[in-house]
């Protein structure tokens, strides 16, 4: 459905060039769902707007729906969709009006059009809006209906670039309630969001991005276990015991993994439900005694701060 092979966007600015995708490759297939994740300035927008024809690369290739991006686009934009960080909506045009002609311009009826267009203002929640004004909406209105847009035309692959920023946890729900059912009907999807847990939640596929480079590609769970693994967090009665329990504990995992804090110790670990029996078992016989364990699963935060050596929301505050 996607590939690109040695994808490169440069840009001029003023004191010199920025290298906002550097060498992207990417296969994806029908069906997948993929997420794009990665701190501010990644350069996960200019991959998008390249893959969707909107930019065109410095160098490399991409095809999309089995076209190339440099010489097809006409054919590709008809078979994909894209809901872009604030699309058009912006003008004195009534929200059903907007829908319809742009169904129109695929070369819907205006019937098919129109039903399409009432379809999808039920789905994202705007029954009642349909006579407004997209320039009178609110934000979070008028980000539904920039994702109605895009699907008007019932695209075979599905670009999001952000679709939830700026929708409150409820719209937010019944955005990807459609989503979702869109996918499961066959529609390939690859999105971009700053919401860590849903890419955790929908996304068969997660590719990470930093400075221009994809630094880690895998399903949520595998990243998970293989970069960052559990989190075991032991309290000790004694600063004594924390400095056995640290031993013990980098024999099951390495040194860089366990970190010491007066009497807590912090232990990374795949798997760390398996283990933690056996180990509780195996201090008890050694007589180190431990007042109190916790286990937390890791988050994609952990992925990547394991992968960069900070956390993806520091990332996006610098
Ligand atoms: N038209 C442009 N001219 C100059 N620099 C640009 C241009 N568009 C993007 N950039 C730069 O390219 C880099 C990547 O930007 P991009 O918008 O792709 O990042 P992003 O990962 O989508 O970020 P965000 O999460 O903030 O949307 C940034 O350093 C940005 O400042």
């Amino acid at each position: 459905m996607i590939t690109a092979s040695g994808l490169s966007r440069t840009f001029k600015v003023k004191d010199g060039l920025v290298h906002a995708v550097r060498s992207l490759d990417l296969d994806v297939a029908e069906g997948e769902f993929v997420a794009f994740l990665g701190p501010n300035g990644a350069g996960k927008s200019t991959s998008l707007r390249m893959l969707t024809t909107l930019l065109p690369p410095t160098s490399g290739r991409a095809s999309v729906v089995g076209r190339d991006i440099r010489t097809d686009a006409v054919e590709i934009r008809k078979n994909i969709g894209y809901i872009g960080q604030g699309n058009g909506s912006g003008n004195e045009i009534r929200v059903v009006d907007e829908l319809t002609s742009h169904a129109r311009y695929y070369g819907m009826s205006r019937r098919a059009a129109r039903a399409r267009a009432h379809e999808l203002i039920g789905a994202m929640g705007l029954k009642g809006m349909e006579k407004r004004v997209a320039e009178r909406l609110s934000g979070g209105q008028r980000r539904r209906v920039d994702i109605a847009l895009g699907l008007m035309h019932s695209p075979r692959l599905l670009f999001l670039d952000e679709p939830s920023s700026g929708l409150d946890p409820h719209n937010r729900a019944m955005v990807w309630e459609h989503i979702r059912g869109l996918h499961r009907d066959g529609m390939t999807m690859f999105l971009t969001t700053h919401y860590l847990d849903e890419a955790d939640r929908l996304a068969d596929r997660v590719i990470v991005v930093d400075q221009g480079r994809v630094i880690a590609d895998d399903t949520p769970e595998r990243l998970k276990a293989d970069q960052a693994g559990d989190l075991i967090t032991f309290t000790t009665e004694h600063d004594a015991d924390a400095v056995l329990v640290a031993h013990h504990a980098e024999r099951v995992t390495t040194r860089e993994r366990v970190t010491v804090d007066g009497r807590q110790i912090r232990v990374r670990v795949a798997h760390g439900d398996e283990l933690l029996p056996a180990f509780l078992r195996h201090l008890d016989a050694l007589e180190i005694k431990v007042r109190g364990v916790t286990l937390d699963r890791p988050t994609l935060d952990d992925v990547f701060l394991s992968i960069t050596g900070r956390s993806l929301e520091e990332a996006d505050a610098q």
